[in-house]
């Protein structure tokens, strides 16, 4: 997550408000082997699905903090580009998920448009696994930036994945393998716009609940708004929605449907939606930044641990993702 700074510059997240009970890893700890830091992390992606991954003192964290930081300056003017100038990079499902996608026209729970807009940057174009989907020059001028973001983005997944292996037996680069970066995949930089919510209508989501489709998604929240399933709870429980309390210099990270495939149910891909921000943070505009991890096109999507079924298909992660798309269609 960002640093203090960009904490400072706005609102305070009110302290009277239900919080997730998340736990905070250490990334310094995490590089460096430690056996309890990696049985806490499975344990988090078992348990909520969720966990804060906390940057400081690490080499490779300190250069993301300030990378974040730089992205939010240039995620605004991205995502404040005149309407006219998004449309030419508007995305184009289900041909292509990558570029703008405008606010409104996907629905709420409320059967109400949504509250967002989105801007993908497919990983394969940025480093080079493909030629680069057409960007404006406000984004292309900052080309090197969001790719250094991204290659700490895939040591900081490669380490949560070798603890995720490592805690269940398995060769410590199985997860590491069926993710190759080297090789084409969804994996994208989102990043994410949500209106201010200043008026009573505007209390509602911004964007409806939904669990992740890939492996691992690293998120930077500064403003409060995600919140997440509590355990045993469905999404219209009065009570099933925890906010998580951002922190500085710290990533949430949670588990997508591909590690749950993998392990036979053993991880949790937990719901999640984007509610307007608690407290006095509503009256602002709420940006975030992500990195949504998916599998390798190729990547087997066999499950690793337990008992599989025997007659399982063998679908690459390429068929299984159309597959999970058309079932989500109907
Ligand atoms: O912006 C956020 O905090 C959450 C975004 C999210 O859930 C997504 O893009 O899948
Ligand atoms: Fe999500």
């Amino acid at each position: 997550m960002a640093s203090r700074t960009l904490f400072d510059a706005l609102p305070p997240f009110p302290d009277n408000v239900v919080t997730a009970p998340i736990q905070t890893i250490s990334l310094k700890e995490l590089s460096s082997g430690s056996f309890d830091a990696s049985k806490s992390l499975f344990e988090a992606c078992r348990d909520l699905g969720f966990f804060l991954l906390d940057l400081g003192d690490d080499v490779i964290g300190e250069q993301l903090v300030g990378q974040i930081d730089q992205l939010f300056r240039i995620s605004r003017d991205i995502m404040h580009l005149p309407k006219e100038v998004k449309i030419q990079y508007a995305h184009d499902p289900p041909k292509s998920f990558l570029g703008f996608k405008p606010r409104g026209i996907a629905k709420t729970e409320t059967n109400q448009p949504d509250r967002f807009e989105w801007f993908n940057l497919g990983q394969d174009g940025l480093i080079g696994n493909e030629s680069l989907q057409p960007l404006p020059p406000t984004i292309t001028e900052h080309l090197p930036i969001f790719a250094s973001f991204l290659r700490n983005g895939q040591a900081v997944a490669e380490a949560i994945n070798v603890a995720i292996a490592t805690q269940l037996n398995l060769p410590p680069q199985t997860f590491v393998s069926l993710q190759d970066p080297a090789k084409k995949s969804g994996t994208v930089v989102r990043l994410i716009k949500a209106d201010a919510s200043p008026e009573p209508e505007h209390l509602r989501t911004s964007m409806i609940h939904h669990t992740d489709f890939g492996s691992i998604t690293l998120l930077v929240n500064v403003l409060g708004g995600l919140q997440i399933l509590a355990k045993s709870k469905t999404p219209e429980d009065p009570d099933a929605w925890l906010y998580v309390r951002p922190q500085p210099k710290c990533l949430i990270v949670n588990m997508g449907d591909a590690m749950v495939k993998w392990t036979g149910g053993i991880l949790n891909s937990n719901t999640h939606r984007i509610n307007f921000a608690p407290g006095k943070q509503r009256f602002v505009e709420r940006l975030s930044l992500g990195i949504l991890f998916r599998p390798e096109r190729n990547a087997s999507m066999k499950t690793l641990v337990g008992e599989s079924a025997h007659d399982e298909e063998d679908l690459t992660a390429w068929e299984w993702e159309v597959k999970k798309l058309m079932a989500l269609k109907r």
